[in-house]
């Protein structure tokens, strides 16, 4: 019989090899924690496969603090998330894309020592066209508090990240995520119900052969945007580059951890500090490229060293391999070099 290896297995002999180091034991407090966010995605996927025959498509009719048409997909998978890890008592506090305000649990720091950050349902605009969706999310540790309070902690920047990671319901069901020890990948396997270790020690390719971004914003890019994919695709980079959107994130980003290239959504003239949020989809997604031997930046500076100021402040957001990453920088400091 193959033996294979599940997420929570994988989480704990990382933890293990992590604290040998140190001569502690791992305590399991952080893959029980982590088990609550399996459980979470996998109602989610089962949700989404008969997604047709019960009553999740369409929208609620209610806008989210985004001011957006909140899916009752989005509440449904917020309602997964915020119950399968509020039963872990080693969570001070759950923020969601979903809600205005982080939710608090009153445990004390020693018991309650993490923050999740989450984006339960990334995608909302395919859930009705059957296109990948996934699920984002982000761990912090709770500072001490003689150095700050829960909200300072909750708005730590990116490098305090303590694990990262996202699920993409596709064809498979895939959860990607790093603890800091390099990026892994699982597929959930439905006739066991377990995510099943597929893809060990993930690397970003140097360079790939595909730009994202929605071209339509193109007319409101700053101008180091417009010439950087005109290169791109007039073989500037010494490869004739493809063109592959698909406006789900985590699907655009899983691409191109697989294969390369860029995702780009840049800052517009109706929406200067962008699209996407820093907390639960720049900051989990920059912590993984990283790990990946990828680049994630605003178009200025590293992703993970912004100090967040709110918990839903938007970013541009600006991920790929290493080639294309040093184009851009040179495209945006107006040095377009091929
Ligand atoms: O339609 P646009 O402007 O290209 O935006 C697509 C982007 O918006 C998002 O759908 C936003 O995320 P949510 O669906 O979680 O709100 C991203 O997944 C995607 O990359
Ligand atoms: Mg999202
Ligand atoms: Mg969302």
């Amino acid at each position: 019989m193959a033996m294979i290896t599940t997420v929570q297995q994988h989480i704990l002999q990382q933890q293990q090899e992590l604290l040998k180091s140190t001569g502690r034991e791992a305590s399991g407090t952080f893959s029980w924690l982590l088990s609550g966010i399996t459980l979470a995605t996998k109602m989610i996927e089962a949700k989404i496969r008969s997604a047709g025959l019960s009553d999740v498509l369409g929208a609620v009719g209610v806008e989210n603090v985004q001011g957006e048409q909140q899916q009752k997909l989005d509440v449904y998978a917020n309602q997964a998330m915020l119950h399968c890890l509020g039963l872990r008592d080693s969570v001070a506090a759950l923020v969601s894309e979903e809600d205005e305000e982080p939710v608090t649990f009153n445990r004390d720091a020693e018991t309650g020592k993490y923050i999740l950050v989450f984006d339960p349902l990334d995608g909302s605009s395919n859930i009705d066209v059957n296109v990948n969706v996934g699920t984002i999310f982000s761990v912090l540790r709770r500072m001490p508090a003689e150095l700050g309070t829960l909200e300072e902690s909750i708005l730590q920047p990116g490098f305090r990240q303590v694990a990262a990671g996202y699920v993409v319901y596709g064809p498979s069901t895939v959860l990607v995520y790093t603890t800091g020890n390099g990026v892994h990948g699982f597929t959930l396997d439905p006739k066991i119900g377990a995510f099943v270790l597929s893809n060990e020690r993930m690397q970003m390719p140097e360079q790939g052969i595909y730009y994202s971004v929605n071209e339509a914003n193109a007319a409101g890019w700053p101008e180091g945007y417009r010439s950087y994919v005109t290169m791109l695709r007039e073989g500037g980079l010494g490869k004739t580059y493809s063109s592959r959107y698909i406006g789900s994130l985590v699907a655009d980003f899983h691409r191109t951890l697989l294969k390369g290239g860029v995702f780009l959504y840049p800052p517009t003239e109706k929406q200067s500090k962008g699209k996407l949020r820093l907390l639960y989809e720049a900051n989990p997604l920059a912590f993984i490229a990283e790990q990946g031997g990828g680049v994630a930046t605003n178009g200025a500076e590293r992703i993970l060293e912004i100090r967040p100021t709110g918990i839903h402040q938007r970013t541009p957001f600006c991920v790929g391999g290493r080639r294309e990453m040093e184009a851009l920088q040179s495209a945006l400091t107006g040095v377009l070099t091929a």
